[in-house]
């Protein structure tokens, strides 16, 4: 490997009087993954003992990344752990973000020396290594992070197949935008996308909505009715918090997926649908499992290919393209927001994740700086990772928040409008219900479950919640 042509004499130096012995003894016990750099897609397997890792050649690994230093870092493999020691090197190494001379390292972990990223993986892990793609979108979802890119890559290859998908992730993380990204990738892409939350929906009309009814199958159905699945032929289903589906329909759902074929309601023959299922979810459905409230079975069926999105605290790194992202969709440049707010909503631990920031760009933009709540101190009392929205704080900026904004495209002015009603609904319905959830979904005429997904997305404190 050709020598570092920017390292100095003391790197070099380092290297000459360099006595770290290499003793490797015992099984293999770590897997290194090159992430990313110029030795992206190389792992090798490493027994106990010490390791040196650079880009000059007496290295144990030897990195082409010139960055990197002649002798950069040392992994020590031992039955407790690895040790990662920094051998003094230029540009340092860091661990999450953070820079560090030496480091215990859990599994898992990933390193990073110049531009390369190394994983650290358990031996007896089944976790398959993912390498990160290039791109830093992905239909509607950006994200230029680590994290966002190992989606990313799983994403790549999702689209293009055609099996059905589980996207797990809170609220907000982007799991609807994943879902449509998916279907646009994919090869049904002419096809309809058809969207069920099953959140939003009374248990009582979940099985008719999903596969449809015929006429004079209770009381109301006064024709027959196409549901989700037949209404999606050629195209993809997205079923939104599946884990929502009450248990004596989630037999039904099974068969769909392995059969392809739905039986309305009050119909006594079964139709042969085609279309593929991408289903999300912001609960653990193994935990769900576990407590009976989820068939095991339609779990192990739906999670044959996941994708996880990373919640915004896991890769605060983007919120910089994110925030670029929404001026641009707002039709504004970069500087229509300070380099200080932006400094502020780095720090900030986003419970609602990209639709808070989203609606906090938004507002900010809209009605000033001074309509951001303070958001500049999560770690007031009382404030630490609980959510807190950006409220109006003269008439006038409420007025401005809520009247419709016409000079956006249709299906944005209206969420807006709606999201802003929703907001101001719920504020006025929790204080009239003193925080009590059960009563306040009582007198709204809407479902505890709805309710408890609402004042989530809207990062108002459910005082029943967890
Ligand atoms: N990575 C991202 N890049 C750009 N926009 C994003 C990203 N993630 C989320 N968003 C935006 O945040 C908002 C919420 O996203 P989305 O509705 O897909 O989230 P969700 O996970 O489905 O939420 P919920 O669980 O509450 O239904 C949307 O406006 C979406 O465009």
């Amino acid at each position: 490997m050709a020598p570092h042509e920017d390292d100095d004499e003391q790197d070099s130096e380092q290297f000459e009087t360099a006595s770290i012995p290499v003793e490797r003894k015992g099984p293999v016990r770590v897997k290194l993954v090159f992430l990313s750099g110029p030795d992206a897609g190389k792992s090798h397997a490493l027994g106990a003992g010490r390791y040196l890792l650079g880009t000059a050649s007496g290295c144990d690994y030897v990195l082409k990344d010139r960055a990197v230093s002649r002798q950069h870092l040392s992994l020590e493999v031992k039955e407790s752990g690895v040790l990662a020691r920094d051998l003094g090197s230029r540009n340092g190494s860091f661990c999450e973000g953070m820079r560090f001379t030496e480091l215990e390292v859990r599994p898992g972990a990933v390193l990073k020396l110049g531009t390369t990223e190394l994983k650290i993986v358990p031996e007896d892990s089944r976790e398959r290594v993912i390498l990160p793609s290039t791109r830093t979108s992905f239909g509607s979802l950006v994200g230029a992070s680590r994290k966002m890119r190992e989606v990313f890559a799983v994403l790549e290859r999702l689209g293009s197949g055609d099996a059905d998908v589980l996207i797990q992730g809170e609220t907000g993380t982007g799991k609807e935008g994943c879902a449509e990204g998916i279907h646009t990738a994919s090869k049904r892409h002419k096809g309809p996308f058809i969207i069920v939350d099953l959140a939003g929906i009374a248990p009582s009309l979940i099985e008719s909505e999903l596969f449809g009814h015929v006429k004079g199958a209770f009381t109301g159905a006064q024709s027959d009715r196409a549901g989700a699945f037949e209404r999606a032929e050629g195209g993809t289903v997205f079923l939104d918090e599946v884990g929502e589906l009450p248990m004596d329909i989630q037999p039904r759902l099974l068969r769909v997926l392995e059969r392809r074929q739905v039986k309305r309601v009050g119909a006594n023959d079964y139709r042969t649908v085609d279309m593929r299922v991408v289903a999300a979810t912001h609960v653990d459905l193994e935990a769900a499992v576990k407590v009976g409230k989820f068939r095991e079975d339609l779990f192990h069926r739906l999670a044959v290919l996941r994708v996880t999105l990373p919640p915004l605290r896991e890769r605060l790194e983007d919120i910089t393209l994110l925030v670029d992202t929404v001026l641009t969709r707002m039709g504004r440049p970069p500087s229509a927001l300070s380099e200080q707010t932006r400094a502020l909503l780095a720090q900030y631990p986003w419970p609602g994740n990209v639709r808070e920031l989203r609606n906090v760009v938004e507002r900010v933009v809209n009605m000033g700086e001074e309509g951001l709540p303070d958001i500049a101190s999560p770690s007031a009392p009382g404030s630490k990772d609980k959510p807190r929205v950006a409220v109006p704080v003269t008439a006038a900026a409420a007025a401005a928040a809520a009247a419709p904004e016409l000079d956006l495209p249709f299906k944005e002015a209206k969420e807006r409008l709606i999201e802003g009603f929703e907001r101001d609904y719920l504020k006025s319905l929790l204080e009239r219900c003193e925080g009590n959830v059960s009563r306040a979904s009582r007198e709204a005429g809407i479902d505890r479950v709805y309710l408890r997904k609402l004042l989530k997305k809207h990062g108002l404190h459910d005082p029943d919640g967890p």
